[in-house]
């Protein structure tokens, strides 16, 4: 995963994905499927961005008892996907039993996909984290401490904002992965999101992965978009 641009295919439905894929055939891409597309397409769009051999991060954030969670990775596990994630909330008898599930469930002869743990999400501010999570520390110190327990818990990295990865890196590591999404160029809107930085701030942060979705998704022009931000990304200059 390390130095990827994932793109959020946060599309209805297969046919719009499709479509949408159409203009990057010649690039080999890591995408991400998330709750939206899977819950109306179900496995078989994994199977059909697995044909045109695109990297697949399946975004479905479980957050249950150990049991239900374990029993749902060995799930999602046979599907061969190259990343998967749940909340770091849920606890580290949760994440450890994910691993678990995930191991069982891995076709031998595949790899175990990489399993991270959401921290605070890219849509929380400091004040919403304070008044409505009542955590009584910053926000900061709430995402390190998910990092941590995530890492205790035997789990391969974190989403995180940009602006905590560097923090994460120098507590935890630059092997331990830091994937973040709230990723906006200077000349596009936050929507949404609240903790974002630019495609170069992540750059100098060491993070592992950015995933970028609106930026590209809803561009005039998805392919310039894309390559824009992944230069960026990437520190290369034109
Ligand atoms: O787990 C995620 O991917 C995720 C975690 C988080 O904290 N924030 C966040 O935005 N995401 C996902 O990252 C993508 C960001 O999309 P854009 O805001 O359109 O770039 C969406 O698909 C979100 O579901």
């Amino acid at each position: 995963m390390k130095d990827s641009l994932i793109i959020a295919l946060d599309f209805p439905n297969k046919g719009q994905v499709l479509n949408f894929l159409e203009a990057f055939e010649s690039e080999q891409l890591f995408v991400k499927v998330g709750m939206e597309l899977f819950y109306s397409e179900g496995p078989s769009i994994i199977e059909a961005l697995k044909k045109q051999n695109h990297k697949i991060f399946l975004d479905l954030k479980l957050h249950d008892i150990p049991n239900t969670v374990k029993r749902a990775m060995k799930v999602l596990a046979s599907f061969g996907c190259d990343l998967v994630n749940v909340h770091a909330a849920g606890g580290s008898e949760m994440m450890t039993a994910a691993l678990e599930g995930l191991d069982a469930g891995t076709p031998s002869g595949l790899k175990r996909p990489d399993c991270i743990a959401v921290t605070q999400l890219t849509s929380t501010s400091e004040a919403q984290a304070k008044s409505e999570q009542f955590i009584t520390g910053s926000l900061q110190e709430s995402v390190l401490n998910y990092a941590e327990l995530a890492k205790r818990s035997g789990l391969d990295g974190v989403v995180c904002s940009p602006l905590e990865a560097g923090m994460i890196h120098h507590r935890l590591g630059s092997e331990f992965h830091t994937v973040t999404p709230g990723i906006r160029p200077l000349e596009s809107e936050m929507q949404d999101q609240k903790r974002t930085a630019t495609p170069a701030f992540a750059r100098e942060q060491g993070i592992s992965a950015i995933v970028v979705g609106r930026p590209i998704t809803h561009a005039a022009n998805p392919l310039e978009s894309y390559l824009k931000i992944k230069n960026d990304w990437k520190g290369v200059r034109l």
